[in-house]
């Protein structure tokens, strides 16, 4: 479904930040992409969702060449992915629950076919009581499960999340990681950025590991 060959980028004239990344995300695969700090994982997340573009190498997204996708294709492209940013990106007009109905709305969804859905999946991740609030009250936690809740509702083909446990604790984060795990049984393919190792332990999955800009993947 994602395909990357000898793929590096560099920011501007700098040193590459990623080097030759050759590697595969199958239909419905579950994976973990770690490694210490700075060693790219976020880069490597945005190139997954085609916001940065490789400066060599080659990546196919859905069997597309992205090389060579029109721009004003890349949203549609884009819908197929749900994504979980290091900073939330909330919309602060809208409230929780329209935060997290927005793809549904976007599809052009009729609100009576999925309300109870959102309001089912915001209790699920503990913000029951948060659905009527607007994104600048709640606080980081809070506001990592509405991201995570706007990335899921749609059971997207391909979710990245970068840290999405970051800001919650241990219980929490595996109620999160429970969810993820859920959505991947239902044909989701997940790639999660972490550094927690208790984590990782918890779920026999492929683990991608950066280090200075190369990648080992652990089967
Ligand atoms: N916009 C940018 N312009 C220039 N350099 C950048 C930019 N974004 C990231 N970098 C550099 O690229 C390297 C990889 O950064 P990246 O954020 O991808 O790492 P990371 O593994 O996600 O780190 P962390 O675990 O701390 O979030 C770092 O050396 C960083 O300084």
């Amino acid at each position: 479904m994602i395909h990357f060959e000898n793929v590096g980028l560099r920011y501007g004239m700098g040193p590459e930040v990623l080097r030759d990344l050759t590697f595969d995300i199958p239909k419905g695969s579950f994976q973990f992409l770690t490694g210490p700090s700075g060693a790219g994982k976020t880069t490597l997340m945005r190139l997954l969702f085609m916001s940065l573009k490789p400066t060599r190498g080659l990546i196919r997204m859905f069997g597309r060449d992205i090389a060579v996708i029109p721009g004003e294709e890349l949203p549609l492209l884009r819908r197929r992915i749900g994504i979980v940013f290091q900073d939330f990106r909330l919309l602060d007009h809208m409230t929780t629950y329209e935060n997290v109905a927005l793809p549904l709305r976007v599809r052009g969804k009729d609100e009576a076919s999925y309300r109870s859905d959102v309001i089912e999946l915001l209790k699920w991740v503990g913000l029951g009581e948060r659905i009527n609030v607007l994104p600048p009250v709640l606080s980081g936690g809070e506001k990592q499960r509405v991201a995570i809740a706007r990335a899921l509702i749609d059971q997207p083909e391909v979710l990245l999340a970068d840290e999405p446990t970051g800001n919650v604790d241990p219980p929490m984060a595996r109620r999160l990681l429970n969810l993820f795990t859920e959505l991947n049984r239902l044909g989701t393919a997940v790639v999660i950025a972490t550094h927690d190792l208790t984590l990782m332990d918890r779920v026999d999955a492929r683990r991608m590991i950066l280090t200075g800009g190369r990648l080992d993947i652990h089967d």
